[in-house]
């Protein structure tokens, strides 16, 4: 644990505070005569909206819409903050201004968590562009279809191994099958088990970035820079960051370090941190200094960005099949009807799987995986439908609230994606917008396809008795639905199609 901070003195705090404030003041000032800033809540004075962030702020903005508009505006302290609540403003935004609107905010309550470097918090620089350059190569549409359906088929054969011997741990199984497809397609490792010692590390440092929640959404230090000066005891929030640093670095390094030494015996594999090794010259010990760090946290942020949303798509999945038996019986027929009972679906049989590709597409408006978008930061100053937005601006595209912008949205309808004039698909929503779109999207969207579609064809799920499970979920980036109990069963007849 890092303990060797100095311990400022009460009235150096203080000076610190005051001098935030005033710098917060002075810049209100100055961007208020410049333009005319998005509507918004009013605040109070130096402290803005401090007192409406709160640990739900999707629902927050989601309700302001009504009053405010698509665009609103908040300030807190000196950050000021444009939330995005429809679609066609956030392309129009981030990706038609995207020179302007690429960067990202300062997340320094990651940052001090240990998370400096990694993809998601990059500036827009030349090295984003590398990584993001890197990744690309592994996870673009032609390479995720060729070089990664076997993974992907072998993985959900265990899945639905893991479903079958214990169907009360779904869970567990859901959480396997997601790390088997990341750790594989960021660092080539193919996990067993989740007992793995890699993955003690891993589990550690992730669940604490999951517990800390959305960026933005309250910690004090992400609008109050120099509160990072604190020591390192004196809240529990920079108490919790020192514990945290340490894990980071084991995350990132422990499966690294395993990477190479498997790429040394066998020649690279068709993932992230292999190939950015064999790039930059490292199999051989090469490898600069800042090359391994870059390394470490490119692969350290392909697995924090496609881990927890990939298992909250499944645990989502079967919430939706549980509480919607109509709809997960319609998918059965239609793949029956299609593929019969004597195999498993495959891609190849996608196209002619309109239903199931919509339960799909609803599982993922239903309950978008992440309630928000990661915050994007201006540049420059711009101006957007008449709006002014000051350079600094940290620009959230609100996906729940994009997500339910349709008739019955608490509703879970696939029916709404078929017919003559069918519903935008989500999407176009949940991975985000822009230069820093989501670059696991391709993966994603077939890895979720494929585990839905094998398991609706060999497995029935419902409710335990009679207990319906409440569409309730906890706080925090990724929208976890609460725990919640299903009953899972093979169906008569499919028990030969898992191996
Ligand atoms: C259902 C699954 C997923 C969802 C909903 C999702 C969603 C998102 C969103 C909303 C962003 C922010 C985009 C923006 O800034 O506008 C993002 C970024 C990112 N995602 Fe995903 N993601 C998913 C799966 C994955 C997977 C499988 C991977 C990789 C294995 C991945 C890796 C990343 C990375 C590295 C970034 C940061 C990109 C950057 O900052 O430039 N994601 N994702």
């Amino acid at each position: 644990m890092e303990t060797k901070m100095s311990t400022p003195s009460p009235t150096s705090v203080i000076v610190l505070i005051l001098g935030a404030v005033v710098i917060a003041f002075v810049r209100a000032i100055r961007a208020r005569s410049r333009g005319q800033l998005p509507p918004g809540p009013p605040g109070y004075p130096i402290i803005g909206n401090l007192f409406d962030l709160t640990a739900y702020m999707h629902t927050v903005y989601t309700g302001w819409k009504e009053e405010y508009g698509n665009i609103i505006y908040i300030k807190v302290f000196a950050k000021n903050i444009v939330i995005l609540n429809t679609v066609e403003d956030a392309i129009e935004l981030l990706d038609g201004h995207g020179r302007i609107h690429s960067n990202r905010p300062r997340m320094r309550t990651l940052e001090m968590m240990g998370w400096t470097g990694a993809t998601t918090l990059m500036p827009y620089n030349s090295l984003l562009r590398r990584q993001r350059q890197f990744i690309k190569m592994v996870l673009n549409d032609k390479a995720v279809v060729t070089n990664l359906t076997p993974l992907l088929e072998r993985e959900t054969m265990t899945f639905l191994r893991n479903l079958r011997d214990a169907p009360e741990d779904f869970p567990m199984h859901i959480g396997r099958f997601a790390v088997g497809v990341v750790m594989h397609v960021a660092y080539g490792l193919d996990i067993e088990s989740m007992d793995e010692p890699v993955m003690q590390y891993v589990r550690r440092a992730m669940g604490r970035l999951v517990q800390t929640g959305t960026p933005g959404s309250g910690k004090m230090v992400d609008f109050i820079p120099l509160l990072q000066y604190l020591p390192w005891w004196a809240t529990e929030f920079t108490r919790t960051a020192a514990i945290s640093r340490p894990e980071v670095d084991l995350m990132w390094s422990v499966p690294f370090n395993m990477a190479r030494e498997k790429m040394a015996k066998q020649g690279p594999s068709h993932s992230v941190v292999q190939l950015m090794i064999s790039r930059l010259g490292g199999v051989d010990g090469n490898l600069s200094l800042m090359d391994a760090q870059d390394i470490k946290a490119t692969g350290g942020a392909l697995y924090a960005g496609g881990e927890d949303t990939n298992t909250v798509s499944l645990l989502t999945f079967f919430l939706c099949a549980t509480r919607h038996r109509e709809a997960f019986r319609r998918s059965q027929e239609e793949i029956d009807r299609v593929v019969g009972p004597d195999r498993l679906p495959t891609f190849a049989d996608r196209e002619n799987l309109p239903f199931t590709e919509a339960v799909q597409s609803e599982v993922w408006r239903w309950s978008s995986p992440p309630n928000l978008g990661i915050p994007h930061a201006s540049e420059e100053d711009d101006f957007f439908k008449g709006y002014f937005i000051p350079k600094g601006t940290m620009i959230v595209a609100n996906l729940y609230g994009m997500t339910r912008a349709c008739e019955d949205p608490e509703e879970f309808k696939p029916e709404r994606y078929l017919g003559d004039t069918p519903q935008p698909n989500p999407r176009n929503i949940i991975f985000g917008f822009g230069r820093r779109i989501c670059p696991g999207r391709k993966l994603a969207d077939r890895m979720i396809w494929l585990a839905i579609t094998q398991i609706t064809a060999v497995f029935d799920i419902s409710s335990v008795g009679d207990t319906i499970p409440p569409a309730d979920f906890k706080p925090g980036f990724t929208r976890h639905p609460m725990p919640f109990k299903c009953n899972i069963t093979v169906r008569p007849g499919r028990e030969a199609l898992i191996r």
